[in-house]
């Protein structure tokens, strides 16, 4: 049984133009909230729902944008157009043409945007702190918001301002689009078939979510990290991000997605990509995010068993999960003798040569060749920098001899950033009894990437051993294995 909330809210989706077929079901699922669940056997292909476009809540579709007029909209950056639209449209109530849908959205979140300082101490040393983006979110909203909020008293009314103008309805409007948008482009006639209303394969078009990671990512309104609004200019048209009613009901885990939205020219469908048994949930993706990520998008982690456990004795894991470690601290550990000018050259060098600030270390690439390319520049001599200035070509490194020894000090000296050791963390999640508090969230996300850095270490030890034993045989160091050289992986960031 769903809310009552809930109820008015499929009442108003029907009563839309919408369509939902009667093998879907709307269900609480236990540390997940809401979600879809198959009512009886589903096949593959089945339509689940149909969502009209005009339903869809964006600021093509919302009305705020022409109520402002041009100078003041164009004032509003990133999602703050589409922030504000929503905030507009949650004060006017049942008059709202989204009101159905409105007032059943979530009004409280667990993503980091709401942790307290004391939850957020819990993550450690995990970079996903510094991508929360709040101080920056706040300034825009002081700076930029609140100045267009009191200007036009004729479209957002003083005597509501307390109720839905506030900073606190900014964070909830924009962890609302973080955690539950899409990306819907309008539609093209070269998209057209000769029978719109019958979609056939080729006009599906999958529809990108703004959770995928190569789109958009932003922290309510402005570019991950808040500091960089030229970011902006290279990731999706703020008109492209679009509230989907009931298709955002959908929860997702890693690796298990059996549904997914296609775009025709008036309406969305979302589809089953896999025959679903009756009781099993509808799942969407929202691109398979580390967690960390996902605590930070979406307030969730995904606990995956863990078959053959070979670090650690907590037996869950998220296979995506990743480490970050900033190029400055591989520059503090490869590089000590170097200050001042010195190293500010070398890291300008770096950068010049197309280096990246991160490295990634994850389940395909625990050794992370892109870290073993830097640790190479670093070992160079100058006249050796200018030659590869000059090539204008990255240095490639690999996991052997000296450049693993120096890979295997910034593993260790990335893992010592933690506060703790990995058991005990691991011992916490054991005991811990709620499994789906923010306390076993954050132990979970810096217990996983404590389980990357050990990965590494382990890998980086057995390789270092090997050649020991093979040198002291009189051998030549062993080659890289195909599998070592099949992991090379793009740096993502
Ligand atoms: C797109 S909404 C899905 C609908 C949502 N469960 C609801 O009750 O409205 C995304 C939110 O659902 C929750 N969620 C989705 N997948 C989850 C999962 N695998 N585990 C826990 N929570 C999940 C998270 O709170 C996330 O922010």
């Amino acid at each position: 049984m769903v809310s009552e909330s809930t109820q008015e809210f499929l009442k108003w989706f029907r009563d839309s133009g919408a369509t939902l077929h009667p093998a879907v079901g709307i269900k609480d699922f236990e540390g997940v909230g809401r979600g879809a669940v198959a009512l009886h056997d589903i096949q593959k292909d089945t339509v689940l729902f149909t969502v009209p476009r005009s339903i869809l809540l964006s600021t093509r579709t919302a009305p705020l944008r022409d109520i402002l007029g041009d100078e003041d909209w164009s004032t509003l950056k990133g999602w703050e157009g589409l922030i504000l639209s929503m905030m507009y449209e949650d004060s006017r109530v049942k008059d709202s043409p989204w009101s159905g849908y409105l007032q059943d959205l979530p009004t409280k979140f667990d993503t980091l945007m709401f942790w307290t300082d004391e939850e957020l101490e819990q993550l450690q040393a995990s970079t996903v702190r510094d991508k929360i983006g709040k101080a920056a979110t706040e300034k825009d909203f002081h700076e930029r918001v609140l100045p267009l909020l009191q200007r036009r008293t004729d479209v957002f009314e003083p005597a509501l301002r307390d109720t839905f103008f506030t900073l606190e309805r900014f964070h909830i409007n924009g962890s609302r689009i973080l955690s539950r948008s899409f990306h819907v482009e309008e539609w093209h006639d070269e998209h057209a078939s000769d029978d719109e209303s019958i979609p056939s394969e080729p006009d599906h078009k999958p529809v990108e979510m703004s959770r995928d990671p190569d789109a958009m990512d932003t922290d309510e309104g402005r570019p991950e990290g808040g500091e960089d609004d030229d970011a902006e200019s290279d990731t999706e048209s703020p008109d492209d991000v679009n509230m989907v009613p009931m298709a955002d009901i959908l929860n997702a885990r890693y690796g298990c997605h059996n549904a997914k939205l296609f775009y025709e020219k008036d309406h969305l469908n979302m589809i089953a990509t896999k025959d679903i048994p009756a009781g099993e949930q509808i799942w969407n993706t929202y691109g398979d995010p580390p967690n960390a990520d996902l605590l930070r998008q979406y307030g969730h982690i995904d606990r995956i068993p863990i078959l053959n456990p070979e670090v650690g004795v907590y037996p869950f894991e998220n296979p995506a999960d990743e480490v970050e470690i900033r190029a400055d601290l591989v520059f503090d550990v490869c590089t000590p003798h170097l200050h001042g000018k010195e190293r500010t050259r070398r890291i300008d060098d770096w950068l010049t040569l197309g280096g990246e600030d991160t490295f990634v270390i994850d389940n395909d690439d625990p050794l992370c060749k892109p870290l073993l390319g830097i640790i190479k520049f670093l070992g160079m001599s100058e006249q050796e920098v200018d030659d590869t200035l000059q090539k204008d070509k990255l240095p490639k490194g690999k996991p052997t001899g000296e450049l693993l020894e120096g890979a295997l000090q910034v593993y260790k000296q990335r893992l010592n950033q933690y506060g703790t050791a990995l058991e005990a963390d691991e011992q916490m999640l054991i005991d811990l009894q709620d499994k789906y508090s923010r306390l076993h969230n954050a132990v979970f996300v810096r217990t996983g990437e404590k389980r990357l850095l050990r990965k590494a270490i382990r890998q980086a030890e057995t390789i270092l051993q090997q050649e020991k034993a093979q040198q002291s045989k009189g051998k030549r160091p062993r080659e890289e294995t195909k599998s070592e050289k099949r992991s090379t992986k793009k740096v993502k960031r």
